[in-house]
């Protein structure tokens, strides 16, 4: 396929996603089974059109004056992929998979210079994200607005830094600049293929795990020491618990939880595939944390949320979120705190994360926590950051915890809090 054809497929299935509210994954995959003939190339580049239309699609709507998916592709290919507007009209007129042909007023639009930077984020988010980043939220929802590179953790427990970057050196791989054991694929351009690094030798010996920096960074600062008792009470597919376990270089032990069996279902595998000897999978089961009760070092509650810091990677959720499903997540984390303390030992530590960058999920959900449980202690992450990290604290600080963003950290956006208990019971 060419370009004429490839936007005309993007302008299909962008048209399925915001009419019938479809996730642009699954519209995707839909697309490309309808269309057999299409190759991985023609659905990389499909994919990428429909991605950066939902990245910046207010900004595109603005310049175009329409947010009609084909206004958003055709203001893609001009505006992010530098096409020439002409030789863009032009290409429409000898390519039978083409557009309708392009307009005199899209050809304004398309000249047209870019007016002021828009936020590319939901009218009704805005305050609570300017509270969250200060003077800096516009330049971060830019930021945000970016495509995401690829992020590598190299699995100590197996391998090293030097031997994956040596294996996938094909895809000349950069180390991470504040995770010690992480490298990344830059983001391509226009229609480049992400790499897919899951085929490698290296991913299949369990060398290596796709995790992105921030998760990477926030897993270190729950400081999981070799030798403890850690509860990951939200362990879905294991993440943060594999993580923790080459922290920890298998000595100790991770319960990890999850109340959802299916997000669970991964773990097994990819604790096997990893070499990780002192996880423990708990399923949900009516009594299945019973026997942790007051036992434990540490519990990382990596919490359900809106997701607001992974928009890079799914911008069709922004665009998604209602008031509602955020009044839901808060108190699915509220509740979720609450459970978690009857795990902890006297002096033991509640780690709080989430991948969302608004206030109501993060400091205020934890000043909450503080006003119901007397007995808690910030501990202050700052200091710790340069133990398990490289170079000086870049994050933000936040009222008892701090958060990476793409701007600063250059990582998907998360909150971090870690709380002491110092009460003996
Ligand atoms: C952010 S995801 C976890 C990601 C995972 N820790 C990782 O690093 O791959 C949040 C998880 O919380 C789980 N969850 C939601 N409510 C829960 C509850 N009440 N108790 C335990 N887990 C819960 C969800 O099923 C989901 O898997």
């Amino acid at each position: 396929m060419r370009l004429a054809g490839r936007i005309s497929a993007a302008i299909e299935v962008l048209t399925e996603v915001e009419q019938r509210h479809r996730p642009v994954s699954e519209a995707l995959k839909a697309w490309g089974f309808a269309h057999r003939f299409a190759g991985a190339g023609d659905r990389a580049a499909i994919g990428n059109l429909v991605y950066d239309a939902l990245r910046r699609r207010q900004s595109h709507a603005q310049a175009m004056q329409s947010d009609a998916p084909r206004a958003l592709v055709l203001s893609v290919v001009v505006r992010d992929w530098g096409e020439p507007a002409e030789a863009l009209a032009n290409s429409f007129t000898d390519d039978r998979h083409a557009p309708e042909p392009i307009t005199e007023t899209e050809m304004e639009a398309l000249r047209r210079a870019d007016g002021p930077a828009v936020p590319d984020v939901p009218e009704w988010l805005q305050p609570s994200l300017e509270r969250a980043l200060g003077s800096e939220w516009i330049a971060e929802m830019q930021a945000m607005a970016e495509r995401p590179p690829l992020d590598l953790r190299v699995n100590t427990l197996k391998s090293s830094v030097e031997r994956v970057a040596n294996s996938l050196k094909r895809f000349s791989p950069q180390s991470t600049d504040i995770a010690p054991t992480g490298l990344r694929l830059p983001a391509g351009q226009r229609d480049s293929r992400t790499p897919n690094v899951t085929t490698d030798e290296g991913y299949q010996k369990g060398w290596f795990e796709i995790q992105d920096q921030g998760s990477q960074i926030v897993s270190l600062l729950a400081g999981a020491q070799p030798g403890e008792q850690v509860l990951d009470l939200c362990a879905g597919g294991g993440g943060k618990t594999l993580a923790m376990a080459a922290a920890m270089d298998n000595r100790g032990q991770i319960f990890a939880h999850d109340s959802d069996r299916s997000r669970l279902a991964p773990i097994y595998d990819r604790l096997k595939r990893s070499g990780v000897r002192n996880a423990q999978v708990r399923p949900p089961e009516p009594e299945a944390l019973d026997d942790l009760a007051g036992r434990m070092d540490r519990v990382l509650i990596d919490a359900p949320c809106t997701g607001t810091g992974t928009w890079r990677r799914r911008p069709d959720t922004k665009w998604k979120l209602s008031t509602e499903q955020l009044q839901l997540r808060v108190a699915e984390q509220q509740a979720i705190l609450d459970a978690a303390v009857a795990s902890l030992k006297p002096g033991g530590t509640l780690v709080y994360i989430t991948c969302s960058l608004l206030p109501e999920e993060n400091a205020d959900q934890v000043a909450d926590f503080h006003r119901r449980h007397e007995g808690f202690e910030d501990l202050n992450l700052k200091h710790v950051w340069t133990s398990y990290l490289n170079g000086d604290f870049r994050g933000l600080d936040m009222p008892h915890g701090l958060l990476l963003t793409p701007l600063r950290t250059g990582t998907d956006g998360f909150y971090i809090a870690a709380l002491k208990r110092t009460a003996t019971r």
